[in-house]
């Protein structure tokens, strides 16, 4: 018989502070080796890509930095990038450098707008198939379905692999799915 699951922001609170305990407890040498390992993993699967989104990490987020690091000459980083609090996420080019409304950090209002073909997600949590858990906005949902109207976009969930979590989560309606998810110990083709 199947277990009903928890509603999803009790999962979502659930796994926040599953993130923040594991985040907290590694030194700072093991996270950097973690987020070079990332790194390593999630290089080889953005060639091709001309404009990649990153984000500017919360506290217990894995970085996406040293995957910047490691991109071409070729290719343009960018960053969520929000009007105001009721606003739309955009994408600005690189780097961060200023308050979001949300209090991460952004680009300048002078950055070039850019439509990313590739998009590094932070995760909450996310389960195998690609369905994820964020902060309970909708801030990805809405911008990836917008980038979807006008082209293909290739999605890639980031964190550390405490948080795939294995039971399924329910996906609603809105829910766009991930194309993949990288950990720094795994690669996951979703499906
Ligand atoms: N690093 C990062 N950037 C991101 C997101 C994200 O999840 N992570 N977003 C994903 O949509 C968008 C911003 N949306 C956000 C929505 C809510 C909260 C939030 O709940 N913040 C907590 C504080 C978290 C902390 O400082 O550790 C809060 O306000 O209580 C943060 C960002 C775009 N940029
Ligand atoms: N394409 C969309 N158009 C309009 N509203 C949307 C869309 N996608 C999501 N939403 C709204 O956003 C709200 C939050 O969605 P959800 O709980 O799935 O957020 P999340 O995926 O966990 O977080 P986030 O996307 O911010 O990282 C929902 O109430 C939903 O109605």
């Amino acid at each position: 018989m199947a277990v009903p699951s928890l509603p999803k922001s009790a999962q979502r609170m659930q796994a926040l502070a599953a993130r923040r305990d594991y985040a907290h407890a590694l030194t700072p040498a093991l996270r950097s080796d973690l987020e070079a390992k990332l790194a390593r993993i999630v290089l080889p699967h953005l060639i091709g890509a001309r404009i990649i989104a990153f984000y500017h990490p919360l506290k217990a987020e894995i970085s996406p930095y040293p995957i910047l690091a490691g991109i071409g000459a070729d290719q343009k980083a960018a960053f969520p990038w929000f009007l105001d609090r009721d606003a739309r996420m955009m994408f600005r080019e690189a780097p961060a450098v200023t308050p979001s409304p949300w209090g991460v950090l952004q680009p300048s209002a002078e950055a070039e707008a850019l439509a990313p073909d590739l998009v590094l997600v932070p995760l909450v949590a996310a389960d195998r198939h690609g369905t994820r858990i964020g902060h309970g906005k909708g801030h990805y949902d809405r911008a990836l379905a917008h980038l979807r109207e006008s082209g293909t976009v290739f999605t890639i969930g980031l964190g550390w692999e405490p948080q795939i979590v294995e039971d399924p989560i329910e996906a609603d309606s809105w829910d766009i799915s991930l194309d993949a998810i990288a950990t720094p110990a795994e690669w996951i083709i979703t499906k």
